[in-house]
């Protein structure tokens, strides 16, 4: 074993240092400082190599070599007089030991580099070419032979320039720039190729280049799955965009009264069986809810419920929206697409504003009913589904079948159970249920802490004949809680905030017929929301009427054309 001190505690020192740590048959006994005040102390406390003065060196035994790192003439005359049989290295012996050492460091490094380098380039599934500036290849991968058949010790020190000219990797040579999406035949073989090709430039000089590439088949499976894939997601995520997630069970429809709590008991025993039903009432009694509260409660709980707004749908897009359609039933038609019947299969569809479809979709609407089967437009293949259908409208059926506008025997195959829930005016006793709920609700959506009405504002309520029901209910409170910040709303917050409970200004209004005032208040709701289909719906909450009355009112009064 062979004992060395180090003279020197910081940089070639330290250098000196990790280059014998670990070698076999070496300790260092202590690192030595010299007593100049400035001279730096980078290890200390790094180790428990202790660290001694230059005086006190006769007090390490033994020691075998001294290695002084430090240029300093002071320090060499006294390492001379040190007694012993110790040998010394001089601070010129340590500067070759640090330089090899480095060497020696950054060979390490580039071969572990190069391992990972050809570990990679093993594993790729691309073939790789490196070629030098004058064209000499230099490299292949294992991929080249495989896709190319031919072996790496035919093809490293070809010039590619000869080999291969048309190939990206001479291009890139040739020209010092970036090729991509390259396909030729590689030069020595019949392997047709993509490729993409870079030069090597090093500190500006373009040093050689690279190709990667791949067998132009596998690039087309490729592509094939990948439009597979596409097409897939594409058709999934239609699927899932029409997906209503069912949000309500019957414990989320509110209120005491024996009329509505009839209606409860009848659909839950509807939603036992596979029954269709149809849901009566004006707007905004809970039509829809009450529909998904049928799904939710039913076996069918796990599959889709779609819903359909009749209304809301143009009218020559119904057809296509409930069957679907077949590749190249239309212009435009370029892919096939899955209608709403055959998305809600297993499940529930929820036909909303069903008094305003079309009367020859009602036909086929009958038939599906009846069958549980039927084509995509444009198709010429039997579809089958099992589905629960619920429908739900505001106009009397009863009426529009007597003025011929919906088919009697439609109507019949829909009203197998009817549920015809009742308008709010007639159940003001489910006000404060109500509204408790929607406080609750509205605090948490607002961030705000309102805990009740004052007695005078549930009058104002109680007072009201609410035309819009639960859903005019929701956006009164939602407007007066936005606005104020008190804990109890007052009948004054209801009538500052509200325009239904502001006072009628008893100014001389010009008297003029009532449908031509409806008519205004339409078109001004329009402008205000726009003619999107999302325009006509929130037109339709301001005026506090349904959309399938909007619609009605718009085609009756040939707005449309006016308005676009
Ligand atoms: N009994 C109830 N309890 C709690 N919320 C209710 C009740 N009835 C209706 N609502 C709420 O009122 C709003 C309107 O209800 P919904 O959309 O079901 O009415 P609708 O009869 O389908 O209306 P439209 O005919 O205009 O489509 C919804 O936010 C719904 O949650």
């Amino acid at each position: 074993m062979q004992r060395i001190a180090i003279i020197g505690t910081s940089g070639d020192g330290l250098a000196v240092y990790r280059l014998l740590k670990d070698i076999k048959g070496i300790e260092i006994a202590c690192f030595i400082k010299t007593d100049k005040k400035n001279s730096p102390d980078e290890w200390s406390g790094k180790s428990n190599i202790k660290i001694i003065n230059l005086d006190k060196i006769s007090e390490i035994e033994p020691l075998d070599v001294i290695i002084n790192t430090l240029r300093d003439p002071d320090v060499e005359a006294r390492v001379k007089n040190i007694k012993g049989n110790i040998s010394v290295v001089d601070v010129n012996a340590v500067n070759l030991m640090v330089h090899l050492f480095k060497e020696k460091q950054e060979l390490l490094h580039i071969k572990r580099i190069q391992g990972e380098l050809s570990t990679v380039l093993n594993s790729v599934q691309e073939a790789v070419e490196v070629a030098d500036k004058l064209g000499v290849i230099k490299y292949v991968n294992p991929a080249f032979t495989r896709i190319t058949g031919i072996p790496a010790e035919e093809r490293i020190g070809k010039n590619v320039l000869e080999i291969s000219p048309d190939g990206a990797l001479a291009m890139a040579l040739r020209t010092g720039k970036m090729v991509s999406g390259h396909r030729t035949r590689v030069g020595g073989s019949n392997a047709e190729v993509i490729s993409n090709a870079s030069p090597i430039v090093v500190d500006g000089s373009l040093e050689g280049a690279v190709v990667v590439f791949q067998h132009f088949t596998d690039v087309m499976k490729l592509m094939d799955e990948l439009r597979k894939r596409t097409t897939m997601i594409e058709s999934l995520n239609d699927k899932f965009g029409q997906v209503t997630t069912c949000k309500y069970t019957f414990a989320d429809i509110l209120g005491n009264n024996p009329e509505l709590k009839k209606c409860i008991q009848v659909a839950e025993r509807a939603a036992q069986s596979n029954t269709t039903v149809l849901l009566l009432g004006e707007s905004g009694t809970g039509k829809e809810l009450f529909a998904h509260a049928i799904h939710y409660a039913s076996s069918r709980r796990e599959k889709p419920f779609i819903k359909v707004n009749c209304a809301a749908i143009p009218e020559n897009l119904l057809e296509s929206e409930f069957f679907g359609y077949a590749k190249g039933a239309f212009t435009g038609a370029v892919k096939s697409k899955i209608g709403k019947f055959e998305l809600a299969n297993g499940g529930t569809i929820f036909l909303d504003e069903i008094g305003d479809m079309n009367l020859s979709l009602q036909g086929k609407l009958l038939r599906v009913l009846q069958e549980m089967e039927f084509e995509r437009v444009g198709g010429n293949q039997t579809i089958h589904v099992d589905v629960r259908v619920i429908a739900a409208t505001n106009r009397n059926l009863r009426d529009l079948i007597r003025t011929g506008k919906f088919r009697e025997d439609l109507y019949y195959r829909l009203n197998v159970v009817e549920v015809t829930i009742p308008p709010l005016r007639v159940r003001k006793e489910d006000l404060p249920a109500l509204v408790n709920h929607l406080i609750v609700k509205l605090n948490r959506k607002l961030g705000k802490k309102v805990q009740r009405l004052s007695r005078d504002a549930e009058e104002v309520l109680y007072s009201y004949d609410w035309p819009g029901n639960v859903r005019e209910l929701e956006n009164v409170v939602e407007r007066v809680m936005v606005t104020v910040d008190e804990e109890i709303l007052t009948k004054k917050n209801f009538i500052q905030h509200v325009s239904q409970f502001k006072p009628v200004p008893e100014t001389d209004v010009e008297l003029i017929p009532i449908d031509r005032m409806e008519q205004i208040l339409i078109q001004k709701a329009l402008m205000k929301f726009g003619n999107s289909v999302e325009g006509k719906r929130r037109a339709a909450q301001a005026l506090n009427i349904s959309l399938a009355t909007l619609y009605n009112k718009i085609k009756r009064a040939k707005f449309e054309n006016s308005n676009t």
